[in-house]
């Protein structure tokens, strides 16, 4: 409630994690494709992605830890409510003054619908970031980092794996391996770039998918030694609209 009721605290400086700061919403979509529109009415789960840019670049306030999980609050700023949501990357950002979210409505959830509401150029109150988590310091490095996520949960191993793999050598690192639940295809919208981070990083990343409803349509690319590969789902929806899809390859 602190951090919510300060105005004198926000600042045109930037956020920090003591501090709220506007940014811009410079752009807002669904996920992955303008045709999961439909399914916004009938109660699905729905996930918009949030493009947030800073005039001033966005400090980390702190030491910057690769093997570590960043979140930013964001409040509503009618109700005295402040949520805490995870960039999808943050240490291996090409634009330090820009942060991408991925936000999940809940049909009832305060926040979620405030941020689903939200047009381009609104302003988004924003403080952070905090640690989520981070390896201790007096922890010897583990040989593998196993990361078990539901949901919009994905975001966290998201940007593990980018602070991780973007940021340092690879060779270096500890295994990072993904158990990824989640109730339907709709919920996967991260799966293309944790693919792509399985694809460039073999020996270092693995990734397994776990859904209740399985896709309508699995594409398999058959492989010149006689074994088949999973190259890409197709979800479709009502009216035989195509609801997601992802290629792997
Ligand atoms: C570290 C961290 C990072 C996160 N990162 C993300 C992210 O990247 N993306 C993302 O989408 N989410 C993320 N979340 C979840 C996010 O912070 C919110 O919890 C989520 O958006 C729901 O907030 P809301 O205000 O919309 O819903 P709320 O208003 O909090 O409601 C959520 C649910 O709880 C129920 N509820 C509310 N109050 C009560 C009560 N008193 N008793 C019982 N039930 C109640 C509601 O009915 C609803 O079903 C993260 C959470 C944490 C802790």
């Amino acid at each position: 409630a602190f951090y919510v009721t300060q105005q004198a605290r926000q600042s045109d400086e930037g956020p920090l994690p003591y501090r709220y700061a506007p940014l811009l919403l410079a752009s807002t979509s669904f996920l992955p494709c303008q045709a999961a529109r439909p399914f916004e009415s009938d109660g699905r789960s729905m996930h918009r992605h949030l493009h947030l840019v800073s005039k001033k670049p966005l400090m980390l306030g702190h030491d910057c830890i690769p093997f570590a999980i960043y979140s930013y609050y964001i409040k509503e700023p009618t109700l005295q409510v402040e949520r805490p949501y995870t960039p999808l990357t943050m240490l291996s950002r090409n634009d330090a003054c820009s942060l991408d979210m991925l936000i999940k409505r809940y049909a009832d959830g305060e926040l979620s619908r405030y941020l689903h509401r939200l047009r381009p150029n609104a302003p988004v109150y924003v403080r952070g970031p905090e640690v989520t988590w981070q390896l201790p310091s007096h922890a010897t490095m583990p040989d593998e980092i196993v990361m078990m996520v539901g949901g919009t949960c994905v975001a966290a191993s998201h940007q593990l794996l980018s602070n991780v793999l973007d940021t340092r050598d690879p060779a270096t690192s500890p295994k990072l391996t993904v158990w990824y639940a989640a109730t339907s295809l709709d919920a996967l919208q991260a799966v293309p770039d944790m693919v792509r981070y399985m694809k460039q990083y073999p020996e270092q990343v693995q990734l397994r998918l776990l859904t209740y409803v399985q896709p309508q349509a699995c594409l398999w690319m058959h492989k010149s030694d006689g074994s088949t590969q999973l190259h890409g789902l197709v979800a479709f929806g009502h009216a035989g609209l195509c609801m997601n899809w992802w290629w792997m390859a």
